[in-house]
């Protein structure tokens, strides 16, 4: 799957974001590591913390649809500057792909690419309960 069909579809989600509050409206697109896309935008609340990053909702999406093993995410935002996943998202997205690739892509093409294990070093997993 091309970054240039992931950031449309990524896009095509974020013309539907709900950002009244922010007006930062954002899109993911998370890739199946059977080629499946998932897409998301964010979903914000009158009460604030119950917004939702646009990275979530396409997990979420996939995870309903019975999908669980991802390869590549591409976020879209309208900032002049790639647009990376913040910290609950990078924790969300790390319990499904440790080794996922994340593309930020602005409006001009812009193009930020990190991996998940980066963005997250020692992170928090299901493995972590295990030494409980
Ligand atoms: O990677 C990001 C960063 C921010 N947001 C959303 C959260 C909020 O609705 C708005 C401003 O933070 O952008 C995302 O969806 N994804
Ligand atoms: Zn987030």
């Amino acid at each position: 799957m091309s970054i240039a069909h992931l950031r449309t579809a990524a896009d095509a989600a974020r013309a539907n974001a709900w950002c009244p509050y922010s007006l930062y409206p954002v899109g993911a697109a998370l890739e199946t590591d059977d080629g499946r896309v998932y897409a998301g935008c964010n979903v914000e609340n009158a009460s604030y913390p119950a917004g939702i990053c646009a990275e979530r909702v396409a997990l979420g999406a996939a995870i309903a649809d019975g999908a669980r093993r991802f390869v590549r995410i591409v976020i879209t935002s309208a900032a002049a500057s790639p647009t990376p996943p913040c910290g609950i998202c990078r924790q969300a997205l790390v319990e499904f792909a440790p080794a996922l690739e994340i593309f930020a892509v602005t409006p001009d093409g812009l193009t930020a690419c990190w991996s998940l294990a980066e963005l997250l070093p020692a992170p928090f997993t299901p493995a972590s309960l295990e030494n409980a």
